[in-house]
């Protein structure tokens, strides 16, 4: 069992740390707000979000990063990925030389098109055997609750990956481990950039052909784009893929497929802005992803459509419209 440092008091942030706790760790959690942190250790609950979710009494919660990352060895980032330089800047001081720094993100830097492992080794240091990345379909609502849910913990040292496999296998959660860090990153990413374009399916009125065959058309997509970059296409097929993708597209509790929802349904970008108080990573992600794929020569038709959604330049009528009518050709990845 490990001293662990959730940075981060979001839904996932939580929802890991809980994660971590039931396995046997002891858990300091991050949050940006103090007087969300004093209700955390007061009433053991994360009010704003995840509320009536008793959290285990081994999570603390300090707004103070020297004092959550102190002596650990695990050190877990869940901030929203646009946000990660800036605090990682000011946090890497904390950063404990030999800790393992985990990413639970899903997204890719705007400007820079960074995946969130790049941005942590840029800014710490920190060689790939110390950076790992969990991702898969565990949307945190239902991982709070403790509903069975498997995950992939990536890291490039299989040793690594397998430590934080046992560092966060409970009764409900179960890890795989694997050694694609590049593979899991971009996967996680796209599925929230598809997850809207299903959304705004949804939102439109369409049904389960529609949305069945954006889910593939984009899983084809995100591998294509993860061969130039230099993932394990099997990765596509796994939890952190096809799993997560899923997980995402189907349900009303993603933010992503919630905002593409919206957006069908005829609010304008700004509008639902307004309505989220919770990331939806895919609306800035699909900028960042979709010049990634320019720059290796790949087509990404979904994503692209969806960067002009959310720039206003085209209607969601037009998004399916469009891609509907492009040129026919067989089907491969
Ligand atoms: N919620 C979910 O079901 C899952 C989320 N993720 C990923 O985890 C990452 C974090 O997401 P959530 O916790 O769900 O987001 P959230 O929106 O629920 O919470 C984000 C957290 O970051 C903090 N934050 C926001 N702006 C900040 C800033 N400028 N500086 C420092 N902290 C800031 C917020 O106060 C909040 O504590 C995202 O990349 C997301 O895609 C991954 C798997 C599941
Ligand atoms: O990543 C997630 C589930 O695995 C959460 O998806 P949303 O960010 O769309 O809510």
């Amino acid at each position: 069992m490990a001293q662990t440092a959730v940075m981060g008091a979001g839904s996932w942030g939580t929802a890991f740390a809980m994660v971590l706790a039931d396995a046997g760790n002891d858990v300091r959690l991050w949050g940006r707000r103090p007087e969300l942190c004093e209700t955390i250790n007061a009433k053991h609950e994360n009010s704003d979000y995840l509320p009536g979710i008793a959290l285990p009494k081994e999570i603390t919660a300090t707004h103070d990063p020297a004092e959550a990352m102190a002596g650990a060895e695990i050190v877990v980032l869940a901030v929203p990925s646009q946000q990660l330089r800036d605090n990682l800047v000011s946090w890497s001081e904390h950063v404990p030389a030999d800790a393992v720094i985990v990413s639970l993100m899903k997204g890719v830097e705007l400007g820079t098109h960074k995946r969130m492992s790049e941005v942590i080794a840029e800014i710490t240091g920190a060689g790939p055997e110390r950076i790992a990345v969990v991702s898969g379909p565990n949307l945190a609502r239902e991982i709070a609750n403790r509903e069975p849910a498997a995950s992939v913990v990536a890291c490039e040292d299989q040793g690594v990956a397998e430590r934080l496999q046992k560092l966060c296998h409970t009764a409900s959660f179960r890890p795989y481990s694997m050694t694609d860090v590049v593979g899991c990153e971009l996967a996680g990413t796209a599925k929230n950039i598809i997850g809207l374009a299903v959304g705004v399916c949804v939102g439109l009125g369409y049904g389960d052909n529609t949305k069945a065959s954006v889910i593939t058309r984009g899983l084809a997509e995100t591998a294509r784009l993860g061969a130039a970059i230099g993932a394990d296409p099997v990765t596509f097929m796994g939890l952190a893929g096809m799993g997560d993708l899923v997980a995402t597209c189907s349900s009303p509790l993603s933010r992503n497929r919630t905002f593409g929802e919206k957006l069908g349904q005829g609010m304008s970008v700004e509008e639902v802005m307004g309505q989220t108080s919770q990331v939806a990573e895919g609306v800035k992600s699909c900028v960042s992803v979709s010049e990634l794929a320019k720059l290796h020569g790949v087509e990404m038709p979904i994503v692209e459509h969806v960067a002009a959604l959310i720039a206003g330049e085209m209607s969601p009528d037009e998004l399916v419209s469009r891609l509907i009518s492009r040129q026919a050709k067989p089907e491969t990845v």
